[in-house]
């Protein structure tokens, strides 16, 4: 039997997303989503089989290891599951790689162990996506685990744009440096815009945008990445749904020695309870612009801050970049909202930038442009599909 099918797994510090597809052409044959993991009460599986209608169920879940059997279960009894003869690989989203995983990789004990030493950089991510590693292993031995990183894409950057101005015995020490995330969701969309302009991706300069519930930005030379907005950690830059992005780091110790924090509290601070959530209490933008629109205020102004932040890292590429053919919005807030596209371009013509509302307000769904025709710069929306690049980076190293 042909083995030509990829499970993808995508785990969150309290979710395991997963789709196994068919290759090369890219097929999805399942879908699920196992929530709540390690939380009190119970977990909440949901399975949806290709045409089929999904399937829900609560079930304890106390770790990632549970919750990729409960998966496995659901596959298992549509005959896909982890000893299906018919897989070819398990592709995994590892989010923290280091500068060491500039390509995707055939997971073995040498490579579970750097991402293991990586687990301090990146604490909610890296277990979850080693208990993953490790479980899939465990159901099945003989099988491929590929490992793709979201830092690989960001090994480009060059030292000038990923140092920090600190001591540099200290960050050398200690790893600290802008690393960058959400690489594969960059890559992808940045070579679907350059296809979109119908160009060579090495010809073409992208402003990338993902904007999802973690958000960042990327300035893409001729399909290098160059800068990008997050840093050592998944925190730094845009405005997220939870995340603050950038503060002044000083707030952290004027949080700790006027506030009585503690670097625990403020941790699940920035991370949990900023964003567009600390702004306003919401951290969805429909609702936030749901609310902006009825006359609410703190809606108004956590729109308006985020807007913000967008439009400073925009400006900013387009002088890292020099010359910019594209700018392309994509993830759940650049896929789906033109409020946000249209008060993110605004006002920019003298960047060449502009959006023609017609087509930025039409329920039109694939990769589209939405700028004017006079337009010097192109502006996109590109949905992106991290699970697809991941099995199709996958499936091209085990059958190579
Ligand atoms: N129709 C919409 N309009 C505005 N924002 C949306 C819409 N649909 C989804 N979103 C936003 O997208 C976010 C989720 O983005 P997504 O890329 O799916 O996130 P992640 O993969 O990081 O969980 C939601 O929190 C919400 O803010
Ligand atoms: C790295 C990161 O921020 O990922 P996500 O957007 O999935 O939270
Ligand atoms: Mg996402």
């Amino acid at each position: 039997m042909n083995a030509s099918q990829v499970l993808v797994l995508n785990s969150g510090s309290s979710s395991l997303k997963y789709q196994l597809l068919e290759m090369p052409e890219g097929r999805r044959l399942a879908a699920g989503l196992v929530e709540r993991i390690g939380e009190d009460g119970p977990g909440r599986l949901v399975h949806t089989p290709a045409g089929g209608t999904p399937r829900e169920r609560e079930l304890p879940v106390g770790d990632h290891a549970a919750a990729l059997r409960a998966a496995d279960a659901e596959l298992s009894a549509d005959g896909h599951g982890l000893d299906s003869p018919r897989l070819a690989a398990i592709g995994h989203r590892v989010v923290h790689g280091g500068r060491t995983f500039t390509e995707p990789t055939v997971v073995d004990d040498r490579v579970l162990a750097e991402i293991e030493r990586l687990v301090p950089l990146a604490p909610l991510h890296n277990p979850a996506n080693l208990a993953g590693i490790r479980t899939a292993l465990a159901i099945n031995p003989e099988l491929p685990q590929v490992a793709v990183f979201d830092t690989a894409f960001h090994t480009t950057i060059p030292d000038h744009a990923a140092c920090y101005a600190i001591d540099a015995e200290v960050a050398a020490e200690h790893r600290v440096r802008k690393y960058g995330f959400h690489g594969t969701s960059h890559a992808y969309v940045s070579r679907r815009t350059a296809e979109l302009l119908g160009r060579p991706p090495a010809e073409v300069n992208v402003i990338t945008l993902h904007l999802g519930n973690g958000a960042s930005a990327a300035a893409v030379a001729g399909g290098r990445c160059v800068d990008t907005s997050m840093g050592l950690t998944p925190l730094q830059g845009l405005v997220m749904g939870t995340r603050s992005g950038d503060i002044d780091p000083a707030v952290v110790f004027h949080l700790a020695r006027v506030g009585g924090m503690s670097v625990a509290e403020i941790d699940e601070l920035l991370n949990s309870r900023s964003g567009l959530r600390g702004l306003c209490g919401d951290n969805d933008m429909r609702e936030v612009v749901r609310r902006r629109d009825a006359g609410d205020e703190r809606a108004r102004l956590a729109f308006d801050v985020y807007v913000h932040r967008l439009r400073s890292y925009l400006g900013a590429y387009v002088a890292v970049l020099g010359r910019v053919d594209a700018v392309a919005f994509t993830a759940g807030v650049g896929e789906n909202s033109a409020p946000v596209r249209t008060a993110t371009v605004a006002g920019l013509d003298a960047l060449g930038l502009a959006v023609d509302e017609r087509l930025n307000t039409a329920a039109d769904r694939g990769p589209r442009l939405i700028s004017p025709e006079y337009a010097r710069v192109a502006v996109a929306v590109v949905p992106t599909d991290e699970e697809l690049e991941i099995a199709t980076q996958a499936f091209a190293l085990v059958s190579a």
